[in-house]
């Protein structure tokens, strides 16, 4: 080794000890490299004041993880989601993956460049690499070389034009390719390759010729580079052309019904009927003509199409593949289409065989006697659409003679289905998934219709008392234990004995109300204890409300306040409201949205809430979320399912009916780590272990197997505050928590904290299925922070149906890169 390399290596580690100690606390020693703790990488927010030129910065290489959330400005990656917080990162990573690689360099790179990049650091590390290693550049390169440079090449390939071969700037935006043979053309080129399009986007050379299959979902949506070329009228006529032309269509034989290839004619009798079977594709499917169900071969009904159909062969027993011993019009039904079947109240021992009609009325084979309708229920229907079984419209002109008569305009969203991503939130009680529910719902779900308002009206007003009770009930217990000590003091070390312990008894102490209020107060609490509120109230809301207000104000009340961490039932929201008892007890009384957002009771507490939305509902998330994106059909909605934490204790019974979830959200709080928990007949458990319960019971859940989880850490508001009264090692689970020391506030333990608790549960959740735990932090009493968290839950669903897909290996690929890939020192050291 030349003293010429000792000389350099000695300058670059004094360079890095630099770097580091900036990125350090103030004052904290720069650790061994040994022990060196990476996840103070949250820490970093910003570029350091230091030369660029002679930093080592580290560029974003890593393909597929380039997302919406890595979008290009300027040639350079940038998280698109601005960080709620300091600490705000997703562990999103996966140790055994390659696709974390980030590759360090010395490459001289501008201020901005250099803050992106750190940008992409603090998200893109990988923690558990990152943990494990003893190196900072083994850690950023927890990727392999070879994968990188072969990724790299495939993106290359597949980003080129296949016309002029430039992987030239408008490439970032994307490349139009032919729906037969794949070719991608820049915006320069694509109408040249293409000509005027008479079959859609087609190559000239591969008019005529069937599309690819892969391709047919996207047939007829439009991308933004055409609409770069073409005048909006134009490409709608080529995305018609591209939908209707005969050329691009299904071939009969490439469906099979009911075990039967079908022909021509019946082909045309499916695509002619009134209610056809939405973008069909090729496959097996199963067709009872009599009621109209349709499902693909081995599945639940998928869809109510158009009854009497001649098409396929004949309906087999084992078409859904059910195992209910209940069959319907010869067929077995699924689990899923029981259940519904009992909530809709229809008697189905074992070995009973309905005959069901396409209206929905039923009759038992052969008794010639309809027993009921089985749609009837709006709640049935509802509770069918949440289980994604189909539902027939609701049309007036419905009806038994004349089944082909749904108008299509009546023709709901069950239709278009298969986009709907169901998104499961639960947690256990008080985690917060109900103000997050409530927070979507503000900002994608429908506006809340008077009626709702007036029940969430009446609900606060009732919450009032509640609170009220709480409180009194609690003073109460603190003045008799006050006037109870008072009568037993402890020997004074004088041996003075209790002298005048019988004056006590009548004595007032700050616990003691008056009369008249503790009239009011054995009034209400004996109202509560029989628990018939309802009778009484909201009819005496704005009687008593001054009575309340007085109550509230008393200065006994406010004592009693002041020891709230003693009230358990006692929610933080109370002093919100009871502040403002006499406005909220008023006639004219209109909820706000924050009110909304802190009652409770709001959303239904045993049982089901959903919405739905779709991506273009984002009204928060900045115009230029999209711009580099290929255009995404408006058609892909979200379902957000909130489970209610009682209705998870039921047994978890609802798990087993979202078999087809696209993802669980699994909440918790994480200032849970030293609260404690009783429910149930159960001893009192610490609340986070409670929830890690729960967690892995529910990734234990076989009707998960196949489903990602994400994990919302929320409350990360009230974790900060107290992290430092409170340390997380009360928490059995949370014992070896070893801070980096000394943390100079609450943020920085408070983030060290947060990667501790995400890491366990990221190597909790591996150890059960092998696969990456994504999670995420949110303050869900701010806004922005669910619509950011929302925001990733719809690129975590991307990333997987990118993984689903393989990634890129088909054109619907979205991911970006800028330039040429830069060798890292340390790669090529390798
Ligand atoms: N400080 C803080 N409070 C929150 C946050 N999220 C929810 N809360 C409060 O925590 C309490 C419980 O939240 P909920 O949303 O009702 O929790 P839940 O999961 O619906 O619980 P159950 O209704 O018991 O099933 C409420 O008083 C919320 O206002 C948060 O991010 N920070
Ligand atoms: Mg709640």
């Amino acid at each position: 080794m030349t003293s010429e390399t000792v000389t350099e290596q000695d300058t670059d580690s004094k360079k890095w000890q630099e770097a580091l100690r900036k990125m350090l606390p103030a004052g904290a020693p720069l650790p061994d490299e040994d022990q060196l703790d990476y996840s103070i990488a949250v820490e970093y927010d910003g570029p350091l004041p230091l030369p660029t030129a002679s930093i080592p910065t580290v560029d974003p290489v890593s393909i597929s993880r380039f997302s919406r959330f890595r979008k290009l400005q300027n040639g350079t990656a940038k998280s698109v989601v601005s960080r709620p917080s300091r600490a705000s990162n997703q562990f999103d990573n996966d140790s055994s993956s390659n696709t974390n690689s980030i590759s360090v360099s010395n490459a001289n790179l501008s201020d901005q460049q250099f803050d992106s990049c750190s940008d992409e650091f603090e998200n893109d590390v990988d923690v558990d690499s990152v943990e494990n290693s003893t190196n900072l550049a083994n850690s950023v390169n927890s990727g392999s070389s070879e994968n990188v440079v072969s990724e790299t090449k495939n993106l290359s390939k597949k980003k080129m034009c296949n016309r002029c071969g430039k992987k030239n700037r408008f490439l970032l935006r994307g490349i139009e390719s032919c729906i037969v043979c794949d070719a991608g053309y820049c915006s320069n080129c694509v109408l040249k390759a293409m000509g005027s399009m008479p079959e859609g986007r087609k190559c000239v050379s591969c008019i005529g010729m069937p599309i690819d299959e892969l391709k047919r979902p996207s047939l007829g949506k439009s991308s933004k580079i055409l609409l770069r070329v073409c005048s909006p009228l134009e490409v709608a006529q080529i995305m018609k052309a591209e939908t209707e032309c005969k050329a691009n269509q299904l071939r009969p034989e490439q469906l099979i019904v009911n075990g039967r290839q079908l022909h021509d004619e019946e082909l045309a009798e499916i695509f002619g009927c009134s209610v056809p079977p939405q973008k069909l594709k090729p496959g097996r499917y199963w067709y009872d003509k009599d009621s109209g169900l349709w499902g693909k071969e081995g599945e639940k009904p998928d869809r109510i199409i158009s009854s009497k159909l001649n098409i396929g062969g004949k309906l087999q027993l084992d078409a859904s593949n059910g195992n209910t011993k209940v069959f319907i019009n010869g067929r077995e039904i699924t689990k899923v289409e029981l259940r519904v079947l009992k909530m809709a109240n229809v008697q189905c021992p074992r070995d009973t065989h309905f005959w069901v009609y396409d209206d929905g009325s039923y009759e038992e084979e052969g008794q010639n006697n309809i027993k009921g309708n089985i749609w009837g229920k709006a709640s049935t229907r509802l509770v069918s659409a949440l289980f994604s079984l189909p539902v027939p419209p609701e049309s007036p002109s419905r009806s038994k003679e004349d089944p082909t008569t749904f108008s299509s305009k009546s023709v709901p969203a069950y239709l278009e289905k298969e986009s709907v991503h169901k998104l499961l939130l639960f947690g256990i009680e008080g985690s917060g998934t109900s103000t997050i529910f409530k927070q979507a719902k503000c900002l994608y779900g429908k506006k809340y219709t008077a009626e709702e308002l007036q029940n969430i009206k009446l609900t606060i007003q009732s919450n009032l008392y509640k609170y009220l009770s709480v409180l009194l009930e609690g003073r109460e217990r603190f003045e008799e234990e006050f006037l109870f000590k008072n009568d037993h003091p402890v020997l004074d070390a004088d041996g003075s004995s209790p002298g005048e312990t019988a004056s006590n008894r009548n004595k007032q102490c700050i616990y003691s109300i008056n009369q008249r209020l503790k009239h009011f107060s054995d009034w209400l609490l004996e109202i509560m204890a029989i628990g018939d509120m309802d009778a009484f109230f909201p009819a005496a809301t704005r009687e008593y409300a001054p009575v309340v207000d007085e109550i509230w104000k008393d200065p006994a009340i406010q004592e009693t306040y002041k020891r709230k961490e003693e009230l358990p039932f006692l929610p933080d929201v109370a002093r919100y409201f009871l502040d403002r008892a006499i406005e909220v007890s008023s006639n004219e009384y209109e909820p706000s949205e924050k009110d909304i957002l802190y009652a409770e009771g709001v959303t239904p507490s045993n049982g089901l809430s959903s919405i739905e939305f779709s991506c273009d509902d984002h009204n928060l998330s900045s115009d230029d979320y999209y711009d580099n994106f290929e255009y995404q059909s408006p058609l892909t909605k979200y379902q957000l399912i909130r489970i209610s934490s009682k209705g998870m204790q039921d047994g978890c019974r609802w798990l087993e009916m979202f078999e087809d979830a696209r993802m669980v959200v699994f909440c918790i709080a994480l200032s849970d780590y030293d609260q404690v928990y009783s429910h149930g007949t159960g001893p009192p458990q610490n609340k986070m272990l409670a929830s890690k319960e729960l967690f892995e019971s529910t990734v234990k859940n076989p009707s998960f197997s196949d489903t990602p989880f994400v994990l919302l850490f929320n409350k990360y508001d009230a974790f900060e505050d107290k992290i430092n009264q409170s340390p997380i090692t009360n928490c059995e689970w949370l014992k070896d928590f070893n801070p980096l020391k000394p943390h100079h506030n609450n943020q920085s333990l408070a983030s060290q904290a947060y990667y501790f608790m995400a890491m366990k549960f990221k190597k909790l959740y591996f150890s059960i299925t092998g696969r990456k735990l994504f999670v995420w932090q949110t303050r869900a009493l701010e806004r922005k922070s669910v619509d950011e968290a929302v925001m990733y839950l719809t690129e975590v669903l991307k990333w997987e149906e990118d993984k689903n897909e393989g990634v890129y290996g088909n054109a619907g690929d979205e991911s970006f890169y800028s330039g040429e890939v830069t060798t890292s020192p340390y790669v090529a050291q390798e």
